[in-house]
């Protein structure tokens, strides 16, 4: 179990990592789209879901765990993006 959780705890930081060059790019698209309601899309939404479900069987990811979880992680991206957008506007109307 030592093992195991080694090996967790690894791929845990690796994770970390990419999430972290993800959400990069998502402030890299606060600042390209130029309404605050082009944040939210939602065909966008669904073409990275299917992109992600149609790769997941490749590594033997199923679907129930693929499918929420990067559900959650575009749902807290895009607040992440809102909260980018708003601090950008902000800081424009302050200079
Ligand atoms: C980054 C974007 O903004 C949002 C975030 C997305 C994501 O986390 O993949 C996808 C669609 C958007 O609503 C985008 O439009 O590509």
């Amino acid at each position: 179990m030592t093992d195991v959780r080694y090996e967790i705890d690894r791929l845990d930081r690796l994770l970390v990592e990419i999430i972290a060059e993800r959400t990069t790019y998502i402030k890299a698209a606060s600042r390209i789209k130029p309404d605050r309601d082009m944040v939210v899309d939602h065909p966008r939404i669904e073409d990275v879901v299917s992109k992600v479900l149609a790769h997941a069987p490749q590594h033997n990811l199923p679907k129930e765990i693929a499918e929420p979880v990067w559900r959650l992680l575009i749902e807290r991206s895009i607040a992440y993006e809102f909260e980018a957008y708003d601090a950008l506007k902000a800081s424009d109307i302050d200079s």
